[in-house]
């Protein structure tokens, strides 16, 4: 849906655009900008509070900087709406994260304007210095790096990192911190407790600013005493203010606390930073979901809102009106807490996503076993290492795609020790609106090739709830359990739980000629493939793995000695993925029949809604019927029937 701009903004197709306007235009610029958001947002969806926080702070560096020369790095990318709409987007921003439409995180072949693609967190300061540190080897002294990163990016270590490099090399890097004490959930740790202390630390800003001030005097008296003063500018912040300021201490000149709404004084400030050679830090404080009252109240349920009414600020529920079965991320939610009541051995640990893995009921529940330890993946699996250590059975829950951040380690630090520590893997799969960055497609392949790993998925609700239990009873060693984001198939799901044989799947029915192998949910598919298959007199048999690694090495003898045609589906990609595992079976026990690998193919998948992609991809339950059918012999009788 095509949404008409505010006067000033529809002049405005590319920065270069806003520089006709004068510094008093800005804030009715902005105020087109955000509303402009709010309305494209409300019926299309995407991440919303903060790209409406980050408003002033957009206008401001395009209009006081020479982009696309000058380079901006947005950490994360989900708060550059605003960007996209000044950098020759505006008109294609309704297809903001839809299929085949634009993407919702910056990204290199979009726009020229998007200097560094993004999506997952904390790599804009490493990203900035490198494009610096290239500026100063190709003879462009005069080019601007920035890397806007937010309090919850900054959280983890490769933004820390990233610091430590660029506060050793003269290279023109302005970090503009973008605190609003929010990540998605509200922000954690000492970290954010140092930055809330120095914005209302009255006697460190008073400190700060009477340096300034006297300073600022002293220059006034003429050019001998302007050496002088920065002489003593240079002593004092070199002792003084290094103590007292994190930022000062790795070598970055630290500027802030600023109010991140005053888009004229931002524009100005951005432009004197600009002037000021080497590392330096604008320290802003901003407050997501600013300007939409409703999201400034309940930042978390307004990080990516869905679909709302932008007059009433009802968030819209889904079109039907039948009950759903209960999304996974609850499944395991709810679950924490039924198993550490019983096992007080359990604890629960997310780098910061309470919210979206639904760690949060336990957190709630239990506030002293659950941890929500900040953007910190690694951190994440070395800490539940470490409670292992002690006989703790950590139930560590990453996304899929960010546990990509902590591969050595799950090896180094998990796997090698043999130490029982449970890795649920949410979103694992293709997540949908994010699109590559999100997918969880790599788990299965990277995780399959480590060993002492077992590697489960369930088919649905009551199985994830069983894998949890069997995954914390005594010795069960490192334990993996992948499942997707969004809803499972069994209303009745809350059942008593039951230990399952690790390394078992289940045949679900036999068949004729073709057997259908699946791991986890996407086995539903493959169920509603066959009923319609049956219908038509087509009767492939079914077998849910349940377990990648190990492998049900009987159930294999089995398919591999009564069919020809074996068709594998997984949420995953097919590089080394389960289609993969059972074609090493099959070449390890020299039987021959015809494998066809359905997964994700060997290419990043871009954004769309789920069933989209899983027909893009091949594995919806329509192509699991097309592929079925080009085996299998029709009967006209069931003999399979009773
Ligand atoms: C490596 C990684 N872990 C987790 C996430 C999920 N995530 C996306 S945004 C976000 C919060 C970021 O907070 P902040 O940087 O302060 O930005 P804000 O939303 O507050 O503007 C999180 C945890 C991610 N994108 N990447
Ligand atoms: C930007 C980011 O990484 C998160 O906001 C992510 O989009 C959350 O995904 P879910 O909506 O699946 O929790
Ligand atoms: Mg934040």
């Amino acid at each position: 849906m095509q949404v008409k701009a505010g006067p000033l903004l529809s002049k405005i197709n590319y920065p270069a655009d806003l520089k006709q306007f004068s510094e008093a235009d800005l804030e009715q610029i902005c105020q087109e900008l955000r509303q402009y958001i709010i309305d494209i947002v409300s019926v299309n969806g995407g991440h919303f509070g903060a790209s409406l926080g980050v408003v002033e702070l957009t206008v401001a560096l395009h209009y006081a900087l020479n982009t696309p020369y000058d380079k901006l790095v947005w950490d994360v990318g989900h708060q550059a709406y605003g960007h996209k709409i000044l950098t020759g987007r505006r008109d294609l921003f309704h297809t903001n994260r839809v299929y085949k439409g634009i993407s919702g995180f910056p990204k290199i072949s979009e726009s020229q304007y998007d200097t560094f693609g993004v999506g997952h967190s904390s790599t804009s300061i490493s990203a900035a210095l490198g494009m610096a540190v290239a500026a100063q080897l190709k003879g462009e002294p005069d080019r601007q790096h920035v890397a806007i990163i937010g309090d919850g990016a900054m959280t983890a270590g490769l933004a820390f990192e990233g610091l430590n490099h660029a506060g050793i090399e003269n290279s023109n890097v302005l970090v503009i911190l973008n605190d609003n004490c929010m990540s998605i959930d509200p922000n954690v740790g000492a970290l954010k407790e140092y930055l809330t202390s120095i914005t209302i630390s009255k006697s460190y800003n008073r400190f700060r600013d009477d340096i300034s001030t006297v300073l600022a005097g002293l220059s006034k008296l003429g050019p001998n005493a302007h050496k002088y003063v920065k002489k003593i500018e240079k002593s004092i912040k070199g002792t003084l203010l290094k103590q007292s300021n994190l930022f000062e201490a790795l070598n970055f000149r630290y500027f802030g606390p600023v109010d991140g709404h005053d888009v004229k004084r931002l524009a100005q400030t951005i432009k004197d930073l600009a002037a000021i050679p080497g590392p330096k830090l604008l320290h802003c404080v901003t407050v997501k979901g600013k300007g939409f009252a409703l999201a400034e109240k309940d930042q978390t349920k307004w990080h990516a809102p869905g679909l709302f009414d932008k007059i009433t600020g009802e968030i819209k529920k889904s079109i039907t009106d039948k009950p759903q079965p209960p999304k996974y991320q609850d499944v395991f939610g709810h679950t924490m807490v039924e198993l550490a009541e019983a096992n007080d051995k359990i604890v629960g640990i997310t780098p910061a996503m309470p919210s979206g893995s639904s760690l949060n009921i336990m957190m709630k529940a239990m506030p002293k076993r659950a941890f929500d330890v900040g953007i910190a993946e690694q951190h994440a699996v070395t800490f539940s290492a470490g409670l292992a250590t002690q006989g703790m059975v950590p139930f560590c829950n990453i996304y899929s795609s960010f546990m990509q951040r902590a591969y050595d380690q799950v090896i180094h630090d998990v796997a090698i020790q043999k130490l029982n520590v449970v890795l649920c893997l949410d979103r694992a799969g293709l997540a949908g609106a994010d699109g590559a960055t999100h997918h969880g497609a790599y788990d299965i392949s990277y995780m399959r090739c480590i060993p002492n790993l077992t590697i489960s998925s369930p088919m649905n609700e009551e199985e994830l709830r069983n894998l949890m239990y069997t995954a914390q009873l005594e010795n069960a060693g490192p334990f993996v359990i992948r499942y997707p984001r969004g809803n499972g198939v069994m209303a009745d799901w809350k059942r008593p739980f039951k230990a399952l044989e690790i390394g078992k799947g289940r045949k679900i029915c036999d068949g004729e000629e073709v057997a259908l192998l699946t791991l986890g949910h996407v086995g539903n598919f493959a169920v509603e493939a066959r009923s319609e298959l049956n219908s038509e007199g087509i009767y492939p048999a079914h077998y849910d793995l349940r377990f990648v690694k190990p492998l049900d090495e009987e159930m294999l003898h089995e398919v591999f000695s009564k069919y020809k045609h074996i068709i594998t589906v997984e949420d995953g990609a097919i590089q080394g993925g389960v289609g993969s595992a059972v074609l090493e079976f099959m070449a390890d026990h020299k039987y021959q029949a015809n494998v066809i690998r359905l997964g994700i193919p060997d290419q990043f998948i871009e954004h769309g809604e789920q069933p989209e992609l899983w027909a893009e991809c091949g594995y919806d339950k329509f192509s699991i019927i097309n592929t079925v059918k080009k085996f299998a012999v029709k009967r006209t009788t069931n003999s399979l029937a009773g």
